[in-house]
């Protein structure tokens, strides 16, 4: 593909949701250009349409008004070229790490030999080994959550979409996931998309990071961060512009609160 075109175009996005009392509208005209292997944040406050935005890219979801652009061209629905790691695992109980992981490849039809390397590398990758017989119910919460990891890059993707994947871990588990995924995507680069509402967590993976206001979400304003990677949380740089979202941020919920 032509490297200086974005991977991923939303043009003029708008959902909206039939209710019971008419129709909602969540997501109001968004445009967004990413760029292949960035590491884009959406941040915003909880409920105001981010989870709704990643579906409409996975295709799970349809689109009230506006264009997605996968690669210069339309995106039809669903589309291998997108994976996904979910809020909670969404792993399948019956299969073991091995199975979970090496699912996307089996599926495609890649030989044992070759899906059981891949599968490897990934569970390697995700600090899993020794752990590949083991079935999700006999792992923790953060465990769960590399499979998820594992399973998603094991797919191929170009694109991984992350839904607050680590919104339910202990705060302790959580900056160590930040950490893995942060030296997999230097590792392994590919265009991910990540939502969240943890400050501290955008700053801390973000190339970029789109601020949503609460709904309909739209585009509040837009963080390039340039920060040297591994990120240092207790820098000057980090923590002012920590400040900064976080004084943004409160001043629109208190607008809109009052
Ligand atoms: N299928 C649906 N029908 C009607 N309303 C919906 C539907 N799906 C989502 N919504 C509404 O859209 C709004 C945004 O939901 P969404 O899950 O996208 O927000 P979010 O920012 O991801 O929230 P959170 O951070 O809490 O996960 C909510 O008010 C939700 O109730």
């Amino acid at each position: 593909m032509d490297r200086t075109k974005p991977i991923i175009e939303l043009k003029n996005i708008s959902k909206s949701f039939q209710t019971e009392t008419g129709e909602a509208l969540i997501i109001d005209d968004v445009t967004i250009d990413i760029q292949e292997n960035e590491f884009v944040v959406l941040f915003g406050a909880g409920q105001c349409g981010k989870t709704t935005m990643l579906k409409m890219l996975a295709g799970l979801e349809s689109i009230s008004k506006g264009t997605i652009s996968l690669e210069g061209k339309p995106m039809k629905g669903f589309d291998s070229r997108i994976g996904m790691v979910y809020q909670t695992t969404a792993l399948f109980p019956w299969l073991s790490v091995m199975g979970n992981v090496e699912f996307g490849p089996k599926a495609r039809g890649i030989s044992k030999k070759k899906r059981r390397e891949k599968a490897q590398y990934y569970i390697d990758l995700v600090g899993l080994k020794g752990f590949e017989k083991h079935f999700p119910s006999m792992l923790s919460g953060g465990m769960q959550q590399r499979v998820g990891i594992a399973r998603a890059y094991c797919d191929d993707p170009e694109i991984i979409l992350m839904d607050e994947p680590f919104g339910h871990l202990d705060a302790q588990t959580r900056y160590m996931m930040e950490e893995e995924v942060e030296k997999i995507w230097e590792k392994e680069k590919r265009t991910v998309v990540f939502v969240t509402n943890n400050i501290e967590e955008a700053l801390y993976l973000a190339d970029r990071i789109i601020i949503m206001t609460e709904c309909p979400a739209s585009i509040m304003k837009e963080y390039k961060i340039d920060l040297p990677r591994p990120r240092d949380l207790v820098s000057p740089e980090f923590l002012a512009l920590r400040e900064e979202i976080s004084a943004l941020v409160e001043l629109r919920e208190g607008v809109t609160n009052a």
